[in-house]
């Protein structure tokens, strides 16, 4: 679909490029001759995932960098690195995010904070410290952020996820206008389930649900890595540079036919919460 060099001279930094859907967009750019700065708050993690790309990739360049987004500083004093050392990027993916599921009425304000500092705050961060760098130096730019279809839907028992989430794809339609003078292109991509470890333990905790899932998709499957990280490829690459302000379903038809996800926990009790809670605590402790 490709061809083989379609991204050599273009340099993408990834957040959350380390695990899950942000390393499977690294791999499918790396394979297209991308240049790839990685960051992840786990720095063992992130390094992992830039030596194993490195080793299957050995031409292409891959920095890993620890960083937590939800820290302007730290981002802004990264960003500025890359470009100090790394003569900038070409693209951005906003990928990294957190979530849990959690009935609303329980949440605590640090678990809120938890998850909108990251999705809505950390991205904003990091789009404005590359965008702004690529304004003053009169470089064109693309930023593809990773939400899901619960921007058309809502979501019941996500809902700091689903608030942050539909301020990144707000955020998306108006830098869309705003810097498309700039020659700066945002897209977004909002897939439906496409299994991770990070999301099946802190949103399918008990019961990964795979069996309804598959029942109800107008596909018949779930979402592979694949799906999503050939249309980033797509969104990203200078050749389609008509495309900027869409957000494009990815989800085999999935929301159009069934609406909002996680229905199935209207039938928890408390106890199943209290459980469903202890076992994402222990899987996030057990990943850090
Ligand atoms: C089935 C269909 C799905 C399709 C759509 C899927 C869409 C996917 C969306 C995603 O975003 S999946 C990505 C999932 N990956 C991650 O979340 C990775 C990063 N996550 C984390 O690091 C943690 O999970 C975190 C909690 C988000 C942040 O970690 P941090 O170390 O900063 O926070 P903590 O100090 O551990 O906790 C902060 C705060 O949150 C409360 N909390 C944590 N877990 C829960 C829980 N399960 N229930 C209720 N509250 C929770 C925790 O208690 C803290 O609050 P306080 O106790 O201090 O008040
Ligand atoms: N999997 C799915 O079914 C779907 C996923 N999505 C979206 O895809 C994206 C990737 O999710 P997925 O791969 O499943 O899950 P992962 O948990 O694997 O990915 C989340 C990534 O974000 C990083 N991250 C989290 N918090 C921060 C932070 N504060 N600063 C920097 N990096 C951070 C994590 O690394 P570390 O912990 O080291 O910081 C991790 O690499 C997310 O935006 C998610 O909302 C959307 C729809 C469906």
């Amino acid at each position: 679909m490709f061809s083989p060099q379609l991204f050599k001279n273009q340099s993408v930094l990834i957040t959350g490029g380390g695990t899950g859907l942000g390393f499977g967009m690294a791999d499918r750019l790396a394979s297209l001759g991308a240049t790839l700065h990685l960051c992840g708050r786990r720095q063992e993690v992130i390094e992992q995932a830039a030596h194993s790309l490195k080793e299957k990739y050995p031409d292409t360049d891959i920095f890993a960098h620890s960083l937590d987004i939800r820290d302007a500083d730290m981002v802004e004093a990264l960003v500025q690195k890359i470009w100090d050392e790394h003569g900038g990027v070409d693209a951005l993916i906003n990928n990294a995010a957190g979530n849990f599921i959690c009935p609303t009425e329980d949440l605590t304000i640090n678990g809120f904070k938890a998850i909108t500092e990251t999705v809505l705050n950390g991205t904003f961060y990091v789009t404005q410290a590359v965008g702004k760098r690529w304004i003053e130096s009169k470089r064109p730019g693309s930023v593809l952020s990773i939400v899901v279809t619960w921007v058309w839907t809502g979501s019941p028992f996500v809902v700091p996820s689903a608030m942050s989430k539909s301020a990144v794809d707000t955020m998306t339609k108006s830098l869309a206008i705003e810097w498309g003078r700039h020659g700066i292109r945002f897209n977004a991509i909002a897939p439906g389930v496409i299994p991770t470890e990070g999301a099946s333990a802190r949103l399918r905790p008990v019961d990964d649900n795979t069996e309804n899932l598959v029942k109800q998709n107008p596909m018949q499957r779930l979402g592979q890595m694949n799906d999503l990280a050939q249309l980033a490829a797509f969104l990203l690459c200078p050749q389609n540079s008509w495309i900027n302000g869409q957000t494009i379903a990815l989800d085999g038809g999935d929301w159009l036919a069934n609406g909002a996800y996680f229905k199935q926990y209207f039938e928890w009790s408390k106890e199943d919460w209290e459980k469903a809670r202890e076992v994402i605590k222990a899987k996030t402790k057990g990943a850090k």
